[in-house]
């Protein structure tokens, strides 16, 4: 299945050609963590398609219910992450990035099992269209899943935590999904975090997993190894830790070198 491009938005067209280029990185023979989101749905399409033309024999770990039903439709042959263990590669989307590839996710509330995903993944590339690239984190509110169980208090937790960081914002705000409150594919709920600025990133992600009840945050530090940002004319950037490896129209050629290029 092929979209017709011309019917879409010029963010999507971005997210669509990032999506495509990151399935060049994709081996026989490879198990697979996939993302969650829009930019991901773009991926997992062209996964789909490149497996069905090539004969892959690819092992797919979905990161959310959404995305385990899209997978499977497509005819990706699914697993747990249990079951397999360990994944060669994670890709996915993000709601930011800074110049050390440290993230935000968590804008769909899958970043509990993205995270638990990604970290189990050698290799994890990020895919995104220019708007998610910011110099510091923190103007996307940061999610953060919570239990149910005494939610009000571990959210009074949160923001009296939140008066000790170097931050620009400290409203803590309960996520609804229209008159109730949104819920993760665990059930939890999640509390958004307005900050503006994250002066911090690491000692606000320890600080906040620190709280009982708080299940995870949506920083994720020193976990992706490259960002691929697509534009709507279809070119693409791919960032590694030390800065764009490939400006431009890049080739298929070299992927190694461009991971050990993004480890430099
Ligand atoms: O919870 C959702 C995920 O972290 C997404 O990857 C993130 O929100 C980016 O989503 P999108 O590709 O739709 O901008």
């Amino acid at each position: 299945m092929t979209e017709d491009t011309a019917d879409l938005s010029p963010a999507d067209r971005a997210k669509r050609a990032a999506a495509r280029r990151s399935v060049d990185f994709v081996r026989d023979g490879m198990k697979l963590g996939l993302g969650t989101g829009s930019t991901a749905v773009f991926m997992v399409r062209a996964l789909a398609e490149r497996v069905a033309a090539q004969g892959m024999d690819v092992t797919c770990v979905p990161t959310s219910e959404a995305t385990a039903r899209l997978a499977g439709g497509l005819g990706l042959r699914l697993s747990t992450l249990d079951a397999v263990g360990r994944l060669d590669l994670t890709i996915d989307g993000t709601d930011e990035f800074d110049p050390r590839l440290d993230l935000i996710k968590g804008g769909g509330g899958a970043h509990l099992r993205e995270k638990i995903v990604a970290t189990a993944s050698d290799r994890m590339i990020v895919i995104a269209d220019p708007a998610k690239q910011v110099a510091t984190l923190g103007a996307f509110p940061l999610p953060l899943e919570v239990v149910e169980f005494g939610w009000q208090v571990t959210r009074r937790l949160v923001a009296e935590l939140l008066a000790d960081h170097d931050l620009l914002g400290q409203t803590v705000a309960l996520r609804m999904a229209g008159d109730a409150p949104a819920r993760t594919d665990q059930g939890n709920l999640i509390l958004d975090l307005h900050l503006g600025r994250i002066g911090d990133a690491r000692a606000l992600s320890l600080a906040l997993n620190q709280i009982p009840g708080v299940v995870e945050n949506g920083l994720f530090l020193d976990i992706c190894d490259m960002v691929i940002v697509g534009h709507p004319d279809g070119r693409v950037d791919i960032h590694g830790a030390h800065g764009i490896v490939a400006p431009g129209q890049d080739t298929t050629d070299g992927i190694e070198n461009l991971f050990r290029d993004a480890d430099a």
